[in-house]
């Protein structure tokens, strides 16, 4: 597997509102987008853009929405995950599985449109980590 760029850092915020504020107030950002809803990964979205990354902004959505834990043992949010590109994620999710770590669930479509795994955090030194597939014609 080639390890690509860091697509982004998940910030998981009880108001996406509020950490909007902080990001464009306290740390000056100017280029931040509109927030919106993702379902099918029971989170609320909103990407700052840096010039070489990007911070993504997660909200709770929904009952069964993966942040509630972690809410609540940090309710004021945090660093949530970490996220790398890669070329190709059913390789991807192969090779994670055959050097022993626990992938969480099958590739589901994320934010970018392109398929995306998570790695558990207690394979990765206590970070949770997104492997997210290249959106074609990037770069
Ligand atoms: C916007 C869409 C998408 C994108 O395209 O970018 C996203 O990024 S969505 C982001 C949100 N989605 C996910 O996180 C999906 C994968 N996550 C999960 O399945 C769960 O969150 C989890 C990783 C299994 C944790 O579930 P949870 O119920 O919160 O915790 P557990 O009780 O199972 O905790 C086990 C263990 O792991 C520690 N932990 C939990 N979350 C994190 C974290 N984010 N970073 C580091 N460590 C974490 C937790 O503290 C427990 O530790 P121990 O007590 O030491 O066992
Ligand atoms: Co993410």
């Amino acid at each position: 597997m080639t390890l690509g760029r860091l697509n982004h850092v998940g910030i998981a915020t009880p108001s996406i509102e509020t950490s909007i504020a902080l990001y464009r107030d306290l740390l000056g950002a100017t280029k931040i987008h509109d927030p919106f809803d993702l379902p099918a990964q029971g989170v609320r979205v909103c990407f700052v853009d840096m010039p070489n990354s990007q911070i993504e902004l997660i909200e709770p959505l929904g009952e069964a929405s993966p942040l509630h834990g972690f809410l609540a043992r940090n309710p004021a949010g945090g660093q949530h995950h970490i996220c790398f590109e890669v070329p190709d994620i059913h390789a991807a999710k192969a090779e994670m599985e055959a050097k022993g770590a626990k992938v969480l669930g099958e590739p589901r479509i994320g934010a970018h449109g392109t398929p995306v795994i998570f790695v558990h955090p207690k394979n990765m030194g206590g970070v949770l980590v997104e492997l997210m597939e290249t959106p074609k014609g990037a770069h």
